[in-house]
């Protein structure tokens, strides 16, 4: 069993305030039995927390490098207690360039897996305009690590949120790379999070035959808007095993993953793909 805990945040104005909430509750899980803790997307600063005629100001003067400072905290944090830390995401600068990044630190304090998020979020809508990519570059590689957990390893697959909406990265982190625990860090707002969320994760979990992990921010923003929070963990059979409700705080499960190799024995769905059809050219008119 691999005890999983997901760590639900309000994000607020101050990045040092907000990276020692995290702290605090990635200790409350550890002290719970946490081996891996999960952190939400922008954990450390969010922009729609701070005023918006200087979000493109805080967005700069947040971002760090890799390692910087934020990251050699979790590293520091993991080792201190003895766990993996999922690190949500945050903003990182390369050069002149902010990319959306996560990172996963082991127990030894080794960073293992760098991800910046490839599809950046985009809404057009009247109740919610956001153009991601108006701050941030999007990142180029899927990104899977490999943990070793209580003498067990596995692998993980990394993304950040809006790529929930895009299933084809989950195929190719499953089916091409094995991975079991698909990692969705998210600042999901209310007004696609209501209907959106909890669907797109469960069916994620369902057709990879994966558990999701998936930790949110929750909360009124300094521009009026919300996130949806309910940070969740769900099972390879969609079952929701874990959820925080409104408000800050953490959700812990079990995952067993000897079953979910049973499981993916007794239901070979991912065996029965047929890639070939889907690729081949020829088509049938008729
Ligand atoms: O896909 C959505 O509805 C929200 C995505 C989002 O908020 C994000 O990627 O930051």
């Amino acid at each position: 069993m691999l005890n999983v805990a997901v760590v639900q945040l309000h994000p607020l104005e101050n990045k040092a305030a907000n990276i020692d909430r995290a702290e605090g509750f990635i200790r409350v899980a550890a002290a719970a039995g946490a081996r891996l803790v999960a952190l939400p997307e922008y954990f450390s600063c969010y922009g729609r927390a701070v005023s918006p005629v200087s979000v493109a100001a805080v967005y700069g003067e947040a971002a760090e490098t890799i390692p910087g400072p934020t990251t050699e905290r979790l590293q520091a944090l993991a080792h201190e207690l003895g766990i993996h830390i999922h690190g949500g995401s945050f903003f990182e600068r390369r050069g002149d360039a902010l990319y959306n990044t996560n990172v996963i630190v082991d127990p030894a304090g080794d960073v293992l897996g760098v991800y910046r998020k490839i599809h950046l979020f985009e809404a057009r809508a009247p109740e919610l305009t956001y153009r991601e990519e108006s701050a941030v570059t999007p990142g180029t590689e899927i990104v899977f690590t490999d943990l070793e957990v209580d003498g067990r390893s596995t692998t993980v697959g990394q993304t950040i949120c809006y790529d929930i909406r895009f299933p084809e990265l989950y195929r190719v982190l499953v089916a091409e790379y094995g991975s079991e625990i698909l990692f969705v860090p998210a600042a999901f707002p209310r007004e696609t999070g209501r209907d959106h969320w909890e669907l797109l994760l469960r069916a994620r979990a369902v057709e990879n035959q994966a558990f999701v992990v998936a930790p949110a921010q929750w909360g009124e923003q300094a521009d009026g808007s919300w996130l949806h929070g309910r940070s969740m963990i769900v099972d390879p059979w969609g079952t929701v095993m874990a959820t925080v409700p409104d408000g800050e705080g953490v959700a812990i499960a079990s995952l067993d993953l000897d079953r979910l190799a049973t499981y993916r024995q007794n239901y070979p769905n991912l065996q029965n793909r047929q890639p070939d059809v889907y690729s081949s050219s020829s088509k049938e008119v008729v």
